[in-house]
């Protein structure tokens, strides 16, 4: 089985990103770039993060009104992200229009509640119910839109999974049974986000702020 952790370069710096990929490359199945890069660094610094080799994930969380989403998306069609992520709270016509304007090789995946959130941060957005059960339910919106997944936290893709059996679920919030969460809220280990069906391991500071970044993925690959 390939390796599916994903590696997030959470940098504004495209050097310190690309050196980052390139130490840990053979020990993860490609990296994940997300707004603090893209606003840095732009379309030129995902093909300069490219050039290592690896698929790329971009987490740029897109949400707004379907036009606006689906023009992004159009735009970025260009650079053919392996992974594409929006947020499934923008509602069903924004992930058709998304999806429909993503390039046929991307997989676009919605995410359903930030796993720096519980649930009573939920709450005061005024949802009322559990993460859990909003997770779900915003899967399932996903599904029904026609994405390829979503992205949740490791305490609910056993169940997510179980729904949509040919979903791709796309894990953070992953830390070892003795890390620190830093902001993360719902973690798992690794280990049990695969067992309970995680396609995508999203793993960040964990390795990128080792002291030896490569020797972090290959330690954490080892428990796979
Ligand atoms: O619900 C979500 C969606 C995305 N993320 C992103 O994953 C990484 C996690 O980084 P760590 O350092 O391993 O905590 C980060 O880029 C987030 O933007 C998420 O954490 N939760």
């Amino acid at each position: 089985m390939s390796n599916r952790i994903f590696v997030a370069l959470d940098t504004p710096d495209l050097v310190r990103a690309r050196a980052l990929a390139q130490k840990v490359r053979h020990h993860v199945g490609g990296v994940k770039l997300g707004l603090e890069f893209f606003c840095a660094n732009g379309p030129a610094g995902v093909r300069a993060i490219e050039e290592v080799g690896l698929p790329v994930f971009l987490d740029l969380k897109l949400h707004d009104i379907p036009n606006t989403v689906a023009k992004a998306v159009q735009s970025l069609a260009v650079l053919k992200p392996a992974v594409l992520t929006v947020h499934a709270s923008g509602g069903r016509a924004m992930l058709e229009d998304a999806k429909a304007a993503a390039h046929p090789d991307t997989r676009v995946v919605a995410v359903t509640m930030l796993t720096s959130l519980d649930d009573s941060d939920l709450a005061a957005t005024g949802v009322s119910g559990s993460a859990h059960d909003h997770v779900l339910r915003l899967a399932d919106l996903a599904r029904e839109a026609g994405l390829d997944g979503i992205v949740c936290s490791g305490a609910e893709v056993k169940e997510a999974h179980r729904a949509w059996p040919k979903g791709y679920f796309v894990v953070p919030g992953v830390r070892a049974a003795d890390g620190a969460a830093g902001d993360q809220k719902r973690v798992v280990t690794p280990r049990r986000a695969l067992d309970d069906g995680a396609s995508m391991l999203v793993i960040g500071r964990p390795i990128t702020q080792a002291s030896d970044p490569d020797e972090a993925a290959r330690a954490i690959a080892a428990t796979l």
